[in-house]
């Protein structure tokens, strides 16, 4: 598969900060690439000059083969968390007027039926649930019918339920052609969208690859959880991370911490045992909790 979008040594630094210290990447066609990282790493930094709105201090990136040009931002599409919504004009009418700013674009009546819109299409967009705003925001994002689709923390906000109604229209966007860069706090929103997911810290990337690949690459171990309740006044040999209310064990071997969980007479009636996940990797690889 070509790649859409080539990066190359790319960074930006500000008077005080090195926002993005060289980093180096392709994005393949049709694909949602992810980009992962604690508060500060320089996602939003990247992101902005893959835009083409901040201007990269030096490297370069490619669009198709190509430096970005003035056709570019014709052929893009971005879902920016504060679109400024006209307001006093109601879904259908902000569509139009969004759709009317490009000689090309995407038909009404398709955005309408993918963003599944229909039911509240003549509602004032100031009486927009959260989820109804994103759709909307994603709708116009896709008024020009682009070939690349930026995602800026798209469901950061929304009840879990229209947060996976949103993944599913992220789904059918991408099974559409179009490639997808992602910007998420949400871990299990990268793993379930992503194919392609590169970790940022202190502007570079520390770590990328397919949420597969990036978990067997990282870990060959599995993680038990107990609540606090049931270790507390044992005695054990296992080293016992506490989380909350629980603690985690985490192991390769999972049957011999069974076995001397047993030997410590430790009550298992509640015992979970997982496999590790991109929150575990996070965790491991910046240090930090993620931002919720
Ligand atoms: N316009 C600016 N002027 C000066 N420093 C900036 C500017 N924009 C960002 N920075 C700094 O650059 C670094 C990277 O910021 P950036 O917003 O790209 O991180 P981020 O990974 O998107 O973080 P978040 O998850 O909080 O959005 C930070 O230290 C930030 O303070």
């Amino acid at each position: 598969m070509a790649a859409i979008l080539t990066v190359r040594d790319l960074r930006k630094r500000y008077p005080k900060v090195v926002a993005v210290d060289g980093v180096s990447f392709e994005v393949e066609e049709g694909i949602c690439f992810s980009l992962l990282g604690p508060n500060g790493a320089g996602k939003s930094t990247t992101v902005e000059m893959l835009e083409g709105i901040l201007p990269p201090s030096a490297g370069e990136i490619r669009f198709r083969g190509r430096p970005l040009d003035a056709t570019y931002r014709e052929r893009i599409g971005i879902q920016f968390q504060n679109t400024a919504l006209q307001d006093f004009l109601t879904v259908r009418e902000n569509l139009r007027f969004f759709r009317a700013l490009y000689r090309h674009g995407a038909d009404i009546d398709e955005l309408i039926e993918v963003c599944r819109l229909r039911e509240f299409l003549d509602r004032d967009t100031r009486k927009l649930s959260g989820g109804q705003r994103q759709r909307l925001l994603l709708a116009i994002a896709l008024v020009n019918d682009p070939e690349l689709l930026f995602l800026d923390e798209p469901t950061t906000g929304l009840d879990p339920q229209a947060r996976r109604n949103f993944w599913e229209l992220v789904r059918s966007i991408k099974a559409r052609g179009k490639t997808i860069v992602l910007t998420t706090h949400y871990m299990e929103e990268a793993y379930l969208l992503s194919d392609d997911i590169a970790i940022m810290d202190h502007g570079r990337i520390i770590a990328r690859g397919s949420p597969q690949q990036l978990l067997s690459e990282h870990f060959d171990d599995s993680v038990l959880e107990l609540p606090v309740s049931a270790v507390a006044g044992k005695s054990l040999a296992l080293p016992l991370l506490q989380r909350g209310e629980w603690v985690e064990i985490i192991t390769a071997d999972v049957g011999a911490a069974v076995r001397s969980l047993l030997a410590a007479d430790v009550p298992l009636d509640r015992l979970r045992i997982r496999p590790r996940t991109l929150e575990d990797l996070f965790l491991q690889l910046t240090g930090s909790e993620l931002r919720t």
